[in-house]
């Protein structure tokens, strides 16, 4: 099924790379060797973490706010979406790349498709392989599911279909938090929203990763520093640790898993919205030699003809506005083609 989203991939086709078979390799091959990894200093994990945030607290639209200015991302408990619908989609991910590697790329994302098995699309930015593999669903599912699971597919289906619709409460709930906290609170602050403000009509992706367990962890990277090109990001980790985050000052902080937590980041288009009040997170993902890791993030963002650009109430004579109008689909045709360099891109 055409999907919204490869119009931008359709002029930036991804190079089929080869995925191996994980569990046959017992030494890191040289293409996964990773040479330069800046890594963090033993004693940045201990001063500084990442803000978690119960969305129960009263407080809680403060805290968000006072995440986003400073971190770009944060925790949140008492999000609403049960323990057993998480344990669900983690079901259906073992499921899904524990599946023999030829049964797998017959789902394989196509060259200039988004939806399917394949490496991250920011793979092609490094010499260097990652060592993880991906399936990336936008829209229905079920014609991979089919392939994937010619007996099951239909449980997998029902359960991603779920996890998609709850996700979508979530994130239009974590939408009015954040916006909250910037004075965006009227509902004709943002047109989008439509009459129930309910971000009805918003897009999304949902990656599912899954990090094998690595021979040399500390030479391999298992997904490459990069920022979501999102409006917000809501991430399930596993109870394997592996996701750390950019501060400035601190350098690389690592992003344990919170039981029951979910972790939240900004991305590309919400740092937009806000003007630049709002960072979006640079992180990456490592590996662990003993376990693997498993993830899944939902990926956020507008319709695709809506165009997003710094807010109105964020405007003024001495906050000119720092980007210029840009759709999603548009957005992701710059990134698809300058990577990190995509902000910059569309600066006025
Ligand atoms: C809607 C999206 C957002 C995408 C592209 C497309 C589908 C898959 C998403 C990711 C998921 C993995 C990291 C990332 C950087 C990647 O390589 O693929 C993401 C990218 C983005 O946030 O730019
Ligand atoms: O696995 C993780 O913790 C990070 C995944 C991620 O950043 C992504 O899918 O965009
Ligand atoms: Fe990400």
């Amino acid at each position: 099924m055409p999907s919204r989203f490869s119009d931008a991939f359709r002029a930036h086709p991804q190079q089929q790379l080869k995925h191996p078979d994980f569990t046959s390799l017992h030494e890191l091959p040289d293409s996964y060797a990773w040479n330069q990894r800046d890594d963090p200093s033993p004693e940045t994990f201990a001063t500084e973490s990442v803000p978690l945030v119960d969305l129960n607290d009263p407080n809680a639209l403060q805290g968000i706010g006072h995440a986003c200015k400073t971190w770009g991302i944060f925790q949140v408990t008492n999000h609403g979406i049960s323990t057993s619908l998480l344990d669900m989609v983690e079901h259906t991910c073992r499921s899904l790349f524990s599946l023999p590697v030829h049964q797998k790329l017959k789902a394989a994302r196509s060259p200039d498709g988004v939806s399917g098995y394949g490496f991250a699309r920011i793979s092609s930015f490094f010499s260097k392989l990652m060592w993880s593999e991906g399936f990336t669903i936008v829209g229905p599912p079920d014609e991979h599911f089919r392939q994937l699971w010619p007996q099951d597919f239909s449980y997998h289906c029902d359960v991603i279909k779920e996890y998609k619709e709850e996700m979508k409460k979530l994130a239009g709930r974590l939408m009015w938090l954040m916006l909250g906290s910037l004075g965006i609170i009227a509902k004709e602050d943002i047109k989008w929203a439509g009459p129930k403000t309910d971000f009805k009509e918003a897009s999304a992706a949902l990656q599912l990763n899954y990090y094998p367990a690595c021979p040399d962890p500390d030479r391999a990277m298992g997904l490459a520093p990069h920022t979501d090109s999102t409006l917000l990001t809501i991430l399930y980790q596993n109870s394997t640790s592996g996701l750390q985050v950019f501060k400035e000052g601190a350098g690389w902080v690592a992003v344990p898993p919170v039981p029951g937590g979910l972790v939240i980041n900004v991305g590309d288009l919400m740092h937009i919205l806000s003007n630049g009040s709002y960072q979006s997170v640079l992180h990456r993902a490592m590996v662990n030699r003993s376990h693997h890791r498993l993830s899944s993030a939902y990926l956020y963002g507008p319709p695709s003809t809506v165009e997003i650009s710094p807010h109105p109430k964020l405007v003024g004579p001495t906050h000119p506005p720092l980007y210029r109008p840009v759709t999603w689909n548009e957005y992701l045709h710059t990134k698809a083609k300058h990577f990190n360099k995509a902000l910059s891109s569309v600066r006025v």
